[in-house]
């Protein structure tokens, strides 16, 4: 059984608030499993898996294709409950109510029918502050003026900021993010982590963050979650105590990945 509780020792917030104080995230999956389809067996993804996340921190999730990444975010997503287990959200514990979710991925999903306002609108239905959200996280991503756009005519980094304001737009307690800068070039890439860092440092919130690219989840995370492949364990659990001038400087990024490469190199199989 795999147990990773509390925070890790060290660990510094690098300047985001150490949450608001909630409760954490755990996750004790005794096991799910996918069923055969046709002449294809079932497939085990987890067994007695069990995560226990502080608030208010940055996670990235790596480990090899197939090892159960996306559907970790899904069943802490709720998205899918077919598995034995739990999922205790951030702030829950005291019995507060569930947080709201944000969910962004790799895709961005913006309804190509409807304006990119009507698309963040959409998630703040019934809000009374509903059109004065929807322009404030326009202008928070540097969209300002674009809320009449219809998606098609948006270039790729603008359609991830769409995305990111919807996801921000309702003030997520946990913020779940699928390879949301993956497919990317670099060039588009980094002003959406930067974008990202400045709004969390604006706006903190629980961030579980599936990526391949440790280049990325050095940038961005406060702790790096190595998992294994099925049936999947946490293989690593390390902090990345940069500082932010370090973050925003590559050679140090590379020296940092080479230093967890060497050190690690066999829970690093697999990742980019
Ligand atoms: N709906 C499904 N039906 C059957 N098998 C599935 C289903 N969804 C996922 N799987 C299998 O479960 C395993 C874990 O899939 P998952 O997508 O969570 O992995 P991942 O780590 O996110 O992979 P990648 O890094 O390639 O995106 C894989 O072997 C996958 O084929």
């Amino acid at each position: 059984m795999i147990e990773c509780l509390s925070e890790t020792k060290g660990a510094a917030p690098l300047g985001r608030p150490a949450g608001t104080g909630s409760g954490p995230l755990s996750v004790d999956i005794r096991s799910k499993r996918f069923p055969g389809q046709g002449k294809a067996a079932a497939r085990r993804v987890f067994e007695d898996f069990r995560l226990t996340l502080p608030a208010g921190r940055f996670h990235a999730i790596l480990g090899p294709s197939g090892c159960g990444k996306t559907t970790l975010l899904n069943i802490v997503a709720g998205l899918d409950r077919d598995f034995q287990g739990s999922v205790l959200l951030p702030g829950t514990e005291e019995g507060g109510p569930e947080p709201v979710l944000g969910y962004v991925f790799q895709n961005p999903l913006l309804l190509p029918w409807r304006t990119v306002a009507e698309n963040l609108a959409l998630v703040l239905h019934g809000r009374p502050d509903r059109d004065e959200r929807v322009a404030r996280w326009l202008r928070e991503v540097g969209l300002d003026g674009q809320g009449a756009v219809y998606p098609p005519r948006l270039s790729v980094g603008m359609s991830r900021r769409a995305a990111l304001a919807r996801a921000f737009a309702v003030e997520p307690g946990l913020l779940l993010m699928d390879e949301a800068f993956a497919s990317l070039d670099d060039a588009t890439a980094r002003p959406l982590r930067r974008l990202l860092t400045r709004i969390l440092r604006a706006h903190p919130t629980t961030v579980l963050f599936v990526t391949h690219d440790l280049r990325e989840a050095i940038t961005l995370a406060d702790r790096l979650l190595f998992l294994s492949r099925p049936p999947t364990r946490l293989l690593l659990d390390l902090p990345v105590a940069l500082s932010d001038e370090d973050r925003a400087d590559e050679d140090r990024i590379d020296a940092f990945r080479s230093a967890l490469r060497r050190e690690h190199a066999a829970a690093l199989e697999g990742v980019a």
